[in-house]
């Protein structure tokens, strides 16, 4: 059975990141093991040329500053302007400077597909989901949440937790993988944001993208959790492995 994974594997997208500063080495690396071609990018004069060779762009706003505006704005409006899809993750924008600054991009650009946690979803359904910074704090789905961000924005939803969400507001999908290891990871979202990008390079379905990539970190997660259930450090690097196995196989179990 061909999968989004045998289209990436063998289109080998180029995926564009504006990246923030702590994970953006994990990023790269979880969409290279797909079989993708991460690029991260800080300077705003090669926006437009990147975007050109890019299949898919993905905006972090993870450590966004004044200074990084006019990049998040170049790179987001070169990607509408040669129709490259755009992925955002919105890492904490429940937090005032980030709600605003969030905002404003919404004014300049188009975004196609939204990932973040509970609590950031929340933000743009005009929710309040109990959160503190980069987590949510929830056991609950948040469906409604993430119907509502969806028609709020018109971008397709890909809202994690302890059940994953994927929606674009009129159809919704759900992913149940356990991976408690994968949950407590600082950067496992950033990661998906990065999957997110290469699956949205190889089709239009981007409600079909949004689980696949939730499927596949999620199984990757069990897979490492379940080899080291108590090793934080051991299972990033289990993580990468299984993630590459998965790849390399194109099935997702
Ligand atoms: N409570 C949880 N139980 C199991 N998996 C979780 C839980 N919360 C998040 N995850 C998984 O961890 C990964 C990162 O999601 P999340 O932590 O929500 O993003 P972020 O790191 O941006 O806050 C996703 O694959 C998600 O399915
Ligand atoms: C700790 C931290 N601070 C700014 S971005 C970042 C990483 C967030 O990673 P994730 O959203 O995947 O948990
Ligand atoms: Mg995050």
């Amino acid at each position: 059975m061909t999968t989004l994974l045998t289209n990436i594997r063998e289109q080998q997208p180029l995926v564009l990141n504006v990246a923030n500063l702590v994970t953006m080495q994990r990023v790269a690396d979880a969409i290279n093991v797909l079989g993708a071609s991460p690029l991260m990018t800080d300077e705003v004069a090669e926006a437009e040329e990147l975007v050109a060779i890019a299949d898919a762009v993905v905006l972090n706003t993870g450590t966004l500053s004044e200074a990084r505006w006019p990049l998040f704005v170049a790179v987001g409006q070169a990607a509408n302007r040669q129709h490259k899809p755009v992925v955002l993750d919105p890492v904490a924008v429940g937090m005032p400077y980030r709600a605003q600054f969030v905002t404003r991009l919404l004014e300049m650009i188009t975004v196609d597909v939204i990932r973040g946690n509970a609590a950031e979803i929340g933000w743009f359904a005009g929710v309040t989901v109990a959160g503190q910074g980069i987590d949510a704090h929830e056991t609950d789905a948040h469906v409604a949440n993430a119907v509502n961000a969806a028609q709020q924005t018109g971008a397709t939803i890909v809202q994690t937790g302890v059940i994953d969400v994927i929606t674009d507001g009129q159809s919704t999908r759900q992913v149940t993988t356990n991976s408690l290891l994968l949950a407590v990871n600082v950067g496992a979202g950033d990661m998906l944001s990065g999957m997110v990008g290469a699956f949205v390079a190889v089709t239009d379905d981007y409600l079909l993208a949004g689980e696949t990539a939730a499927q596949v970190l999620g199984q990757a997660g069990e897979q490492a959790t379940a080899q080291g259930p108590n090793q934080p450090g051991t299972f990033v690097a289990t993580l990468f492995d299984a993630l590459y196995q998965m790849a390399q196989a194109e099935v997702i179990a």
